[in-house]
């Protein structure tokens, strides 16, 4: 039998005092786009916390906000409604404590080599001297196995290796919270699974606090221990799930499928109600419409 729906309430664990460590609040969060013709809304009055060392997902269709909500929280656009604080700072600019990584790999300069590519948002952002920017570049090289390919340019290696890439210049600058938005989006489905599983390695070692943007909902449930939903255009909250249980070896099980199932009756249900948490079977689950 299905356990009782968890709403906003002082049974929630979530609200007990002290008993989570929160990094993040995104309140009522509203985002637009402007142009001469039109204002198109991409994200209505969004909420979720995020605590330290989470893998905090936001899973929605394409066109929901997704990229929108991270470029928010990374501080490149202002919320036309609502607020973002970082350990209790209100966001009002990009800076060097949130770390985004994109899908493009190709964002690495081509003229460095892997190593200066890590060390150049140290340098630039007078994080660190040339020594122990070096120094840190080595060690987050070596965490992501590329310490072999230090000197080699980026476009010698393959698209999970820039992955990499990527990651370890991310994680060097050792911001409060790395964003990622698709970041696997671009490689092959192997590849994908096999990044999956890297950084999955490298959050039991590091334990570093991910916000994570996909549309997949197999690679939410893989790479999340919390998943917001958001609702198809414009991203509103649908509900928000634990998903602690689940892991790559989890893949092809019953309850991994069932789950994923019921995500996407969540997700895309027709008469936009997506059925209560408890009707489809969640146990840990806030249902927010
Ligand atoms: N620069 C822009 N100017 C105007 N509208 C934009 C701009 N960027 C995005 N939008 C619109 O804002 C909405 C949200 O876009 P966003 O890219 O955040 O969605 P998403 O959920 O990340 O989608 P996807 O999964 O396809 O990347 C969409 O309707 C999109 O067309």
């Amino acid at each position: 039998m299905n356990a009782p729906l968890q709403g906003h309430t002082a049974s929630n664990p979530r609200h007990a005092a002290n008993a989570f460590d929160t990094l993040l609040q995104v309140e009522q969060v509203s985002l637009e786009y402007r142009t001469p013709q039109r204002v198109v809304r991409a994200t209505h009055e969004v909420s979720f916390e995020v605590d330290r060392a989470d893998r905090f997902v936001v899973l929605g269709p394409s066109g929901c906000g997704k990229s929108t909500l991270l470029k928010a929280v990374a501080g490149f656009i202002e919320p036309v409604a609502g607020s973002i604080r970082l350990d209790g700072t209100q966001v009002r600019e990009p800076g060097p404590d949130r770390i985004v990584v994109f899908q493009e790999f190709d964002q690495l300069p081509p003229w460095k080599t892997v190593r200066q590519n890590v060390m150049f948002p140290l340098l630039a952002s007078r994080t660190l001297g040339r020594r122990e920017a070096e120094e840190r570049a080595l060690h987050y090289l070596d965490k992501v196995g590329l310490a072999a390919f230090a000197d080699a340019y980026p476009h010698t290696l393959s698209g999970g290796m820039k992955a990499r890439v990527a990651i370890a210049r991310a994680l060097a600058m050792q911001p409060k919270i790395l964003l990622m938005d698709e970041p696997f989006a671009a490689l092959d489905a192997l590849t994908r699974r096999k990044m999956q599983e890297e950084l999955l390695r490298l959050w039991e070692e590091v334990r570093f606090t991910l916000l994570f943007v996909t549309h997949s909902i197999e690679e939410a449930l893989i790479v999340g221990n919390r998943i917001l939903l958001l609702s198809p255009h414009p991203g509103r909250v649908r509900a928000e799930i634990n998903s602690h249980q689940f892991d790559l070896h989890s893949l092809g099980g019953v309850a991994f499928q069932q789950t994923a199932q019921r995500i996407h009756r969540l997700l895309f249900d027709e008469d936009g109600e997506g059925g209560s948490g408890a009707e489809l079977g969640f146990h840990d689950i806030r249902i927010a419409y």
